[in-house]
């Protein structure tokens, strides 16, 4: 097991911005980290950035993620390819990361920016879903079964800057396009799905997803103006929520669209105990998140292996848990990088190692 090298390790929390400011509730080797408090200091948040999209926590994931630097680690959100090239920069010539995405404008703007590392065999593309980790390494020859179990997995939630900046792609409030918002650019689009669902469903899904309360007006007015476009979307969410909060609204009900559209929650729930059956003991699952909804299942997954209130305990009734905590607390983005890049403002990192292969009992997401 080799660490990186010059990488703070992730149990000497320093602020990336501001290494003399004092760090509340972080005591120096316990592994409690806060705001930008782990590995960044130093290091320019928008090293790995490019016009397509800029990684958030790029040097944080790295230094808690990397912890073998020959090993096999998997980079599920491939978007751009920014992770997967500061993960590739700190690992060795016999590493491997498997860059994974549904979409297939990122697994072709990821394979040009890492074609060198593709020729030297260290870098592998795969277009599909993350929750088929399993699978989609298994067809490869690789992963547990073939004798290559994962060091690190990388989740980084969510959609990409470019897939919001496409106009086309249909996911942006503040740009006129197609009312899509695929990432693959198969199934149902958003306006399909606002078209087949009734009122109270809609209201359902801007409820559960987007967490607005007004959702039931909204979903009303949503149905009248029977949206092709974002802009005609945009017109109807604002017509029933006539606020100076029209922007939070808005993207509430873009997100929940967004969620829905891609089984944005059903892939996490399959995706993290996927990712526990990949890695070897030893490895470690790092999550990004954006929201709560997404940060919730990650908090409660990387603490407990499971979605179910009731967690299995031991004889003397200590928890089961086949992780041991590298983040207690959530890695978030220090001042510069927010400043730098405001999509980092939200992000959540988390990082477990797995300790034990105990095996996950049957998910219950409606527990949370
Ligand atoms: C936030 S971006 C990742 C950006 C990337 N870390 C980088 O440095 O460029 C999220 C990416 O994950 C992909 N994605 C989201 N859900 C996915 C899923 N269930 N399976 C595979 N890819 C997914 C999106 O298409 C998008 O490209």
């Amino acid at each position: 097991m080799t660490a990186p090298p010059s990488m703070p390790r992730p149990d000497r929390p320093r602020r990336a911005d501001r290494a003399d400011a004092p760090h509340p509730g972080a005591g120096a080797g316990s592994g409690v980290s806060d705001r930008g408090a782990q590995g960044g200091g130093g290091v320019d948040p928008l090293r790995y950035a490019t016009a397509y999209h800029a990684p958030v926590l790029a040097a944080e994931t790295v230094h808690s993620l990397v912890t073998d630097t020959a090993g096999l680690y998997v980079d599920g959100t491939l978007g751009g390819g920014g992770h997967s090239a500061a993960l590739l920069d700190a690992l060795g010539p016999n590493a491997l990361v498997v860059g994974i995405d549904r979409d297939p404008e990122a697994i072709a703007t990821a394979r040009e920016r890492l074609a060198e590392a593709e020729r030297a065999g260290r870098f592998l593309a795969l277009q599909g879903e993350f929750a088929d980790v399993d699978g989609l390494l298994g067809r490869n020859d690789l992963g547990p079964r073939h004798g290559r179990p994962a060091q690190g997995v990388l989740l980084d939630l969510g959609v990409s800057s470019h897939q919001i900046d496409a106009d086309a792609r249909g996911f942006a409030f503040s740009a006129d396009g197609p009312l899509d918002m695929r990432m693959s650019g198969r199934g149902e689009t958003a306006a399909e799905l606002v078209a087949r669902l009734d009122a109270d469903d809609l209201a359902d899904v801007i409820y559960a997803y987007g967490e607005e309360r007004r959702s039931r007006r909204i979903a009303r007015a949503i149905k009248e103006a029977r949206p092709e476009t974002t802009t005609a979307l945009a017109d109807a969410v604002r017509s029933a929520s006539p606020t100076r909060d029209e922007t939070k609204t808005l993207a509430r009900v873009f997100q929940a669209l967004r969620i829905a559209v891609n089984g944005e929650l059903d892939q996490l729930e399959a995706a993290l105990p996927a990712a526990l059956g990949v890695l070897g003991r030893g490895g470690r699952l790092a999550v990004i998140a954006y929201h709560s909804l997404e940060d919730r299942r990650a908090k409660q997954f990387l603490r407990t292996g499971t979605f179910s209130r009731d967690v299995p305990k031991d004889l003397y009734g200590n928890p089961l848990t086949p992780w041991k905590a590298v983040t207690r607390k959530p890695v978030t983005a220090g001042e510069a990088e927010v400043e730098q890049n405001p999509r980092s403002r939200s992000a959540r990192l988390r990082v477990a190692e797995k300790a034990a292969d105990i095996g996950s009992p049957p998910m219950q997401p409606s527990d949370l």
